[in-house]
């Protein structure tokens, strides 16, 4: 089957600086959402931008069906117009001067393509979609920022493009109306079985929204794997801490077993790890995990260590604990309204599926 989009080896380097995007790969197969997760100048926007036809690449391939769209090398560049796609982005794209079913209405008028069939009908269903049917008549500027930003996503869904290209869209809104809206988008896109890249710095919407995730770090895709891969097999450190693995723990890599490895963390004893990358015996390694599969209190059959409970952080619906764990430091976090563990010394377990070892580029070390 043909993907809805391929980007094959994308290369994007402005007139200065390193490249904003050096040689990305992915596909998204037709009615998949993918998202593109990174800091802020990660080269996730130049990457949609490109798709877009909105940024000229330098290199690469990019199609979008069975067309290819961009190919500098063979001086091909299709424009944004000709791409069949939507766009939604940050700010609120909506004609003032309209009404709400205007504005929905107004790429079916404009547009070469509008699949045909009455303009009216379409426009109301797509209104319904998105939980605007009673707004149709009310004039645009009327809206909440929310609703506005259901306007312009119904107007770019009206003529049921190939692929929709998602900026960041929620960020101008409220936190309350940004989860409501996140969790809507995902279903109203299913629904239509669209085609979805999404661009985002905000883990959250990336593993609601997304059927896979790219993670990016100065303009190279680290990692595209769905949500759970990412949050559970993160390949790469930056992934890992990007995605909230916020515990380090230094060492040596004592022996290799498959894809499994000891690290010998020094005062702390010794962790078994899950590692991705090719770690040989003698290297110093990073041992990453998250603070809430940090299991205190309990004695596990591996990874089972004693460690001191130095604070806790009330924080009402959880508790954070650090813990001194041979010299070095842990967070651990406990769901629920009430703190079970008491400063002081305190089994506790690291799951070793949970415990990830990466290469320390870094200089320090544990001797
Ligand atoms: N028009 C431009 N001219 C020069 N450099 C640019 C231009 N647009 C982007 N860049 C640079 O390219 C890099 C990637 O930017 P990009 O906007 O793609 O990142 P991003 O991950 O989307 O970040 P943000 O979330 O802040 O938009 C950055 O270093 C940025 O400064």
């Amino acid at each position: 089957m043909t993907s809805a989009l391929l980007i094959e080896d994308l290369v994007k380097q402005f007139a200065t600086g390193k490249p904003a995007v050096d040689g990305v790969s992915f596909d998204v197969p037709a009615g998949e959402i993918v998202v593109l997760l990174g800091p802020s100048g990660c080269g996730k926007t130049t990457t949609l931008r490109c798709v877009a036809g909105l940024e000229h690449p330098t290199g690469g391939r990019i199609s979008i069906g069975d067309r290819v769209v961009s190919e500098p090398q063979r001086g091909l560049l299709v424009s944004p117009r000709e791409r069949d796609i939507g766009m939604v982005f940050q700010s609120y794209a909506v004609w003032p001067h309209m009404t709400v079913r205007q504005n929905v209405a107004y790429p079916l008028k404009h547009r070469r393509k509008n699949g045909g069939g009455d303009i009216n009908t379409k426009v109301n269903e797509t209104l319904e979609l998105v939980g605007l049917g009673d707004y149709a008549e009310r004039p645009v500027t009327s809206l909440s920022g929310g609703q506005m930003q259901r306007v312009a996503l119904a107007r770019s869904l009206v003529y049921r493009p190939q692929l929709l290209l998602l900026d960041e869209p929620l960020s101008n809104l409220d936190a309350k109306l940004r989860i409501r809206l996140r969790d809507e988008l995902r279903r109203i896109l299913k629904q239509t079985g669209m085609t979805g890249l999404y661009v985002t710095h905000d883990q959250s919407e990336a593993v609601v929204l997304g059927d896979r995730i790219g993670v990016m770090k100065d303009g190279k895709l680290l990692q595209m794997a769905p949500p759970a891969e990412i949050y559970n097999r993160p390949a790469d450190s930056f992934v890992a801490n990007f995605t909230g693995a916020s515990n380090i723990l230094l060492g040596k890599v004592l022996a290799r077993n498959g894809d499994k490895a000891t690290i010998d963390l020094g005062a702390a004893g010794r962790i078994e790890a899950w590692t991705p990358q090719p770690l040989a015996v003698g290297d110093k390694a990073r041992v990453a995990l998250r603070a809430e599969n940090v299991r205190l209190g309990e004695k596990g059959p591996a990874n089972a260590f004693s460690g001191r409970v130095v604070e806790r952080r009330y924080q009402g619906m959880q508790t954070v604990y650090d813990v001194e764990l041979g010299g070095q430091r842990l967070e651990a976090l406990e769901l629920g309204t009430a703190a079970r563990h008491n400063d002081g010394e305190i089994p506790l377990t690291l799951p070793p599926d949970q415990c990830w070892a990466y290469r320390d580029e870094g200089a320090t070390s544990v001797e």
